[in-house]
């Protein structure tokens, strides 16, 4: 059975990995960068959505990551930070996501003259707003705030401390991203030894554009909760003599500890970390039983959303209700709130749905 975007926006889900920069209405970018004077490729809402698309459509993602500056350039006030977080959330709900953690990197967003914690109170302020809104409309979501460090730069201290000064105020963890190969998770070992003393949770972009040793470095040096992509823990699954796949032992280790893998299947036919959504390693990991979960990544830069992933992926591999369910409660049980409130949106809100669903 093939599930279409429309089924699958009526089912709840969940979502761990999505960039606030990524993820902007095109109508806003036009509308914004207009206020401001920025000059984009194209002010024609449509065409601006189209341009984003293509031109992270390049293979490598360091050029991926250069279409970001259109977004970033308008997101440095608190006005258009709290816009933009707003407009998430209700985009979000509007996709039937019940559960989000969405990230950004506060060191981006002081070009005009903005403190990190005014940037991250403008980000937060925005979700609160949205979720208000989405919950009058009969759609409510719980969102929360990732901080993300980026890994060329030399401020992960500064965020780390930051995220842990926000922890009860909406944001939920830490994050690094950017540009991987050449950029090893190491370079950031204080932060994360910081928030391991702190008690507090991290994921850390790897096994993305660069392979194993990333990884390995991400989970054994600095101790993520979960990885971001993670994709290319296939390298270490390869086939044995009677045809059946053999694991690794840092596959082993990631499966065995049930370590969350944020896949984000669109971003990486962009990025060049696959090549198609059938040859996905998604479906690979998903029968052997990783703690899979489905993301979106860069909603603007893949023209997608939660539904559309999913929708890919039914018919790509033929996903059902029950494959989505068990995505959905894979990202559930590995997001970064208190397992009370993990639990109760596992068993109040994602099962009975789903229940209904299989049963037609
Ligand atoms: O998929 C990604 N890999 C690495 N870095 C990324 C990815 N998507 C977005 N970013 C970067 C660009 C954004 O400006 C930054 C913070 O969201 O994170
Ligand atoms: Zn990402």
């Amino acid at each position: 059975m093939t599930l279409s975007i429309e089924e699958i926006r009526q089912a709840p889900k969940a979502l761990l990995h999505d960039h606030l920069d990524g993820g902007l209405r095109p109508a806003t970018v036009v509308e914004l960068a207009d206020a401001i004077g920025h000059p984009l490729p194209t002010t024609d809402v449509s065409g601006l959505g189209d341009w984003f698309h293509a031109a992270a459509d390049s293979g490598s993602l360091e050029r991926y990551l250069e279409t970001f500056s259109h977004t970033v350039a308008v997101m440095q006030t608190e006005e258009n930070l709290r816009r933009v977080a707003r407009e998430c959330a209700e985009d979000l709900a509007d996709d039937g996501v019940v559960y989000a953690e969405v990230r950004f990197a506060p060191e981006l967003h002081t070009e005009g003259g903005l403190g990190l914690d005014a940037v991250v109170e403008a980000v937060l302020a925005g979700f609160a707003e949205g979720a208000r809104t989405a919950a009058e409309n009969g759609r409510p979501i719980r969102i929360g705030a990732l901080l993300t460090a980026m890994r060329h730069a030399a401020r992960s201290m500064e965020i780390a401390e930051l995220a842990v000064r926000y922890r009860d105020t909406g944001v939920v963890g830490f994050d690094i991203a950017g540009a991987e190969a050449g950029f090893p998770p190491t370079r950031h070992l204080d932060a994360f030894e910081y928030l391991q003393r702190e008690n507090a949770r991290f994921t850390i972009h790897a096994g993305e554009a660069f392979g194993l040793p990333s990884i390995w470095q991400a989970i054994q040096w600095c101790g993520a909760h979960r990885l971001g992509h993670g994709v290319r823990i296939v390298d270490d699954v390869t086939t044995g003599a009677d045809g059946e796949p053999v694991l690794g032992r840092l596959a082993a280790y990631v499966r065995d500890t049930r370590l969350p893998l944020e896949l984000c299947p669109s971003s990486n036919l962009q990025t060049g970390a696959a090549a198609s959504i059938s040859e996905h390693p998604i479906g690979l990991l998903a029968k052997l039983r990783f703690r899979v979960t489905v993301n979106t990544d860069n909603r603007l830069m893949s023209a997608t959303s939660v539904s559309r992933e999913m929708a890919l992926l039914s018919e790509a591999f033929g996903f059902g209700w029950p494959e989505l369910r068990w995505l959905t409660v894979n990202a559930m049980k590995s997001a970064f709130i208190d397992f009370d409130e993990r639990l109760a949106l596992i068993d109040d809100v994602v099962k009975p749905a789903y229940a209904k669903l299989i049963a037609g």
